[in-house]
């Protein structure tokens, strides 16, 4: 059953987001307040525990289910030297994702994930977008409800990841169309791109804004013509949890790009996303300053996969256990400040 029936429901679900439980978010602050520590001393930690109280509900949250799911997608886009890797390997590495061997097999298991792989359609390239839209609306809208389908509505945490040889240079054209801009400020190395394959990408994704931009009216149209299929799914998948008020954990360049045509239409979608890293893709520290997002960490990282989001889970679940088990003053008979206000 599709989850959005059409564009138009997609849009207006923009229009609707849920927010955060607030009472619940005062009581876990109320707590944190009596924990031994210093006030304020775990610094993030004590802002992540507070965010999952918030979409949890509760004030001590559990971190029983966690979901990670990598969408994999092929892009008409590759044919045109934008890729240090052929287009095969997107297929090849679905392999290498149900087998177990690849990185973020290792880093799922390492953080407790439960992990799903959702290859779309990797048979079909979307077109190049340098002659046509990416995708037909009923493409789009096809990959946006697999994205929202794929959501375990038991989770109590998701982070989402992607594979897509080529992808890079489509989400360097929704960002520069969302935020302005063009292919220059965008464009990075991908995959690991030499100089002139950065200025054939700065061309094509110029070249792709020139033909698209006058005709994106709204998120949908932007998804359809510069996305792809997993930029999509990213999209309907980050949606679909907030209608279900399940936090998310961002992964790099490709996955925070997902949502750049969401945030120009409706800037509060990323109150339920904690930027799991900043990438080493050249544009991902600009893109999420755009979206008002910290980045967890900075590794130096530009897998993809939902890499980084595997790692930062595991301070998700640091915060949360020191929230959840350390004694409070009072059960310690520890003093507490002596200073109001400290
Ligand atoms: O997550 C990132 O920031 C990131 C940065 C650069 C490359 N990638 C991965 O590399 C692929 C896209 O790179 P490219 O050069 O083929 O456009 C795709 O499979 C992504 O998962 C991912
Ligand atoms: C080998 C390989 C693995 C990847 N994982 C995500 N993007 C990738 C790109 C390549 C080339």
């Amino acid at each position: 059953m599709s989850v959005f029936a059409g564009p138009a429901d997609f849009l207006a679900a923009l229009s609707t987001l849920p927010v955060v439980d607030a009472g619940a978010i005062a009581a876990a602050a109320a707590r944190q307040a009596q924990l031994t520590k210093p006030a304020g001393s775990l610094g993030r930690l004590e802002e992540i525990a507070l965010f999952m109280a918030g979409w949890s509900g509760r004030a001590i949250p559990a971190l029983d289910h966690l979901q990670g799911i990598v969408f994999a997608g092929n892009h008409g886009v590759a044919a045109r030297g934008v890729s240090a890797y052929p287009p095969e390997v997107t297929a090849q590495m679905v392999g290498n994702f149900q087998q177990g061997g690849a990185a973020i097999n290792a880093l799922a298991r390492a953080c407790g994930a439960h992990l799903a792989i959702v290859p779309l359609d990797l048979h079909r390239p979307t077109q190049d977008m340098t002659q046509a839209p990416a995708m037909s609306e009923e493409e789009c809208l096809d990959a946006i409800n697999a994205g929202a389908a794929a959501v375990d509505p038991r989770a109590d945490l998701l982070f989402v990841g992607e594979m897509g040889i080529g992808n890079t240079t489509p989400a360097a054209a929704l960002c520069a169309h969302a935020f302005g801009g063009g292919g220059a400020d965008w464009a990075g190395r991908g995959t690991g791109l030499d100089a002139p394959g950065v200025a054939r990408k700065i061309a094509v994704v110029d070249e792709a804004l020139a033909l698209h931009g006058p005709d994106i009216r709204d998120t949908f149209e932007a998804l359809r013509r510069l996305g792809g299929r997993e930029i999509a799914a990213m999209a309907g998948a980050i949606l679909a949890a907030r209608l279900m008020r399940i936090p998310v954990l961002l992964d790099g360049f490709i996955a925070c790009a997902a949502i750049a045509p969401i945030a120009v239409a409706a800037p509060g979608i990323t109150a339920h996303c904690i930027a799991a890293h900043c990438s080493a893709e050249g544009g991902h520290a600009r893109l999420l300053a755009h979206l008002g997002l910290d980045p967890l960490l900075h590794l130096a990282m530009r897998l993809g996969e939902g890499s980084g989001a595997a790692v930062a889970a595991q301070l998700v679940r640091s915060a949360l256990a020191a929230h959840a088990e350390m004694a409070t003053f009072a059960q310690a008979q520890v003093a507490g400040a002596q200073v109001a206000g400290a």
